[in-house]
């Protein structure tokens, strides 16, 4: 992998474990769990990643269904989480909240709490060797009734000093709008960990807006914020972060091009931005080359993605010690570069 912003210092918080295997660990999981693939490569490539024609967020999700049946068993989960840490590591992210629904695991039998305990494992394992800090979120899905998802907090959250860094939503938004999962929220919050919510992808300003008012501090993607000044106004009083992830939104045709998106709203707004890939692999993208288009279409430069790395540091759902401790590394590292 190349690109100028490889070896920048990265912190990324907004990352599906399931849409960012690589097709090398895709073909052994596959391998594992005797399921057959394409055996060439474009084909295969084709089948898991999005396809040029995705007209929605629903169509963009379409895409995980190859994977979930080989995430079934711990040992995948183990290599899963190691996969996608190793190759955030290999682009210098420092820091990684690794996300995904241990429901979409639970088909043969894994409770949650074995599937965590897995995932933690294939963090802490790529933290010896290549040195990534990692963090497990779990996410809810919208369309899921919230009781199993209840049930799967609950039985879950006591790892929260053990790794897991605090609570997502994610799926189908565009029939789950905040309004309806406000009950869903109230008692996650109750659990007591953080919550980062997907908000704002299907145009629905709406969404962000009642995610906000509800006191969630991370917007995943905010997409919606383009159309609304006063949201804009609304997420800077709060205190709130974007995570921002570019190539996902056109995919998911939540914004229509990188021409018209809402950066430079953002930025003079002084809202808090972070970076992330949402899908490493469903995407075909890195935090790498995420940046790489931040630089072409908007002009963003170096000082700047220092800048979003601290905003990530700050908004990150870990302790003040560690908080810390990637802050000096960040500090260092921009200061290496010139
Ligand atoms: O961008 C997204 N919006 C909503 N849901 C998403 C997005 N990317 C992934 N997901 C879903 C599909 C995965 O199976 C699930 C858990 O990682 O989260
Ligand atoms: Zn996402």
């Amino acid at each position: 992998m190349t690109g100028k912003y490889k070896n920048l210092a990265k912190l990324e918080l907004h990352c599906h474990l399931d849409g960012s295997l690589s097709l090398d660990t895709i073909k052994q999981l596959a391998d594992m769990a005797k399921i057959e693939y394409p055996k060439n490569d474009n084909e295969f490539k084709k089948l898991v990643t999005v396809t040029k024609d995705a007209n929605s967020l629903i169509d963009y999700l379409k895409t995980f269904d190859f994977i979930r049946p080989l995430l079934q068993t711990k040992e995948a989960l183990r290599l899963a989480a190691y996969d996608v840490a190793k190759h955030a590591a290999l682009e210098n992210v420092i820091y990684l909240e690794l996300r995904y629904a241990p429901e979409l695991s639970m088909d043969e039998g894994l409770t949650a709490l074995e599937t965590l305990e897995a995932v933690l494992e294939g963090l802490k394992d790529a933290h010896k060797e290549f040195g990534i800090e990692g963090k497990a979120i779990v996410c809810g899905l919208k369309h899921t009734p919230f009781e199993l998802t209840k049930d799967i907090f609950e039985n879950v959250v006591h790892l929260a000093d053990k790794g897991l860094a605090g609570f997502d939503f994610a799926g189908d938004e565009e029939n789950n709008p905040v309004s309806e999962l406000e009950k869903a929220i109230k008692e996650t919050q109750k659990l007591g960990l953080p919550l980062t919510f997907h908000a704002g992808e299907c145009g629905c300003v709406k969404n962000i807006v009642d995610a906000l008012n509800l006191g969630i501090k991370r917007i995943g993607h905010g997409t919606a914020l383009a159309l609304d000044d006063e949201a804009i106004k609304l997420l800077v009083e709060k205190g709130a972060a974007v995570e921002m992830c570019l190539t996902s939104n056109i995919q998911t045709k939540a914004m229509p091009s990188l021409e018209e998106f809402h950066y430079k709203k953002l930025y003079d707004a002084g809202a808090k931005i972070t970076i992330s890939t949402d899908n490493r692999t469903v995407s075909d993208t890195n935090l790498t080359k995420e940046y790489s288009l931040f630089n072409k279409y908007f002009g963003t430069e170096t000082k700047d993605f220092y800048c979003f790395n601290k905003n990530a540091v700050e908004v990150s759902f870990t302790d003040e010690e560690q908080k810390q401790r990637l802050f000096n590394k960040l500090k260092k590292n921009y200061k290496d570069q010139k």
